[in-house]
């Protein structure tokens, strides 16, 4: 299977003045990690990591420090996550019938759910992992007044892993250039198109390293791990 990692943020709202991604989480980058989770995952054969190349001096050392036997590739990144993820597209070796997309950021993904995701692709047009929200939701207006309570039955907290048919995925980002939709994540591209997108069971530690905060939670979640081995 190939995956994608859009990597070529900056990092706002972590507050870095470099990319989040060279930032270290028990001795290692939030990249390495999310790349030793792909190399484990015996179903991704094939790497590209999305990219912009002020960053590839650190990106390349990174590589040439991690045991990896899957051939990686680094692509352009774009200025916005939809953008890098359309460059992305266009860089996949022509053999690619299905894709992987997993946020560099995200890098207390398992092995597993690549796995699980990667397998599940195969059978449908569109997947994206996800959690059942937690917590009640309210739609609030411009002036903080609470306009509604969804049904949190029916709301899911994406995560990445998601998975597509290449073809179909190419033409939903074509379709979002045409139209000048501006979206977070693919799914919504495959949504706005009117084209099934299944949910897979996510994982509550697979978590986006967004905020400072996240960087002490994957801390300790990676901690855990080492010590429950
Ligand atoms: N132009 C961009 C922006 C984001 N990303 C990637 O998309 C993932 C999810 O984005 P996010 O967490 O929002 O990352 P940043 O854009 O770096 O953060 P912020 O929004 O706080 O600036 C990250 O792995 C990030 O590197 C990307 O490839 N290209
Ligand atoms: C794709 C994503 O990780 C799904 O949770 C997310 O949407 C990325 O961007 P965000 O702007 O941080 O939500």
């Amino acid at each position: 299977m190939y995956l994608l990692i859009p990597a070529a943020g900056v990092g706002k709202r972590m507050g870095s003045d470099r990319n989040k991604l060279l930032l270290e989480v028990r001795s290692q980058t939030i990249l390495a990690w999310t790349l030793l989770a792909a190399q484990a995952a015996d179903q991704i054969s094939w790497i590209g990591i999305i990219s912009q190349p002020i960053d590839w001096p650190d990106f390349k050392s990174i590589l040439a420090n991690l045991p990896l036997t899957k051939p990686v590739e680094l692509i352009i990144g774009g200025s916005t996550r939809q953008e890098s993820v359309y460059n992305g597209l266009q860089a996949l070796p022509t053999a690619a019938e299905q894709v992987l997309i997993h946020d560099g950021a995200r890098c207390l993904v398992t092995p597993d759910l690549l796995n699980s995701c990667a397998q599940a692709i195969r059978q449908c047009s569109g997947l994206i992992a996800a959690v059942p929200v937690k917590d009640t939701i309210k739609v609030v207006d411009e002036s903080g007044i609470i306009q509604s309570t969804p049904d949190r039955s029916h709301l899911w907290a994406a995560q990445t892993p998601q998975g597509f048919n290449v073809e179909l995925l190419k033409q939903c980002h074509a379709e979002g250039v045409r139209q000048g939709w501006e979206v977070t994540d693919d799914a919504a591209l495959f949504e706005k198109c009117g084209i099934e997108v299944r949910i897979v069971q996510g994982e509550e530690t697979n978590l986006k390293i967004t905020t400072p905060q996240d960087l002490a939670i994957a801390e300790f979640i990676l901690t855990s791990r080492s010590s429950s081995k």
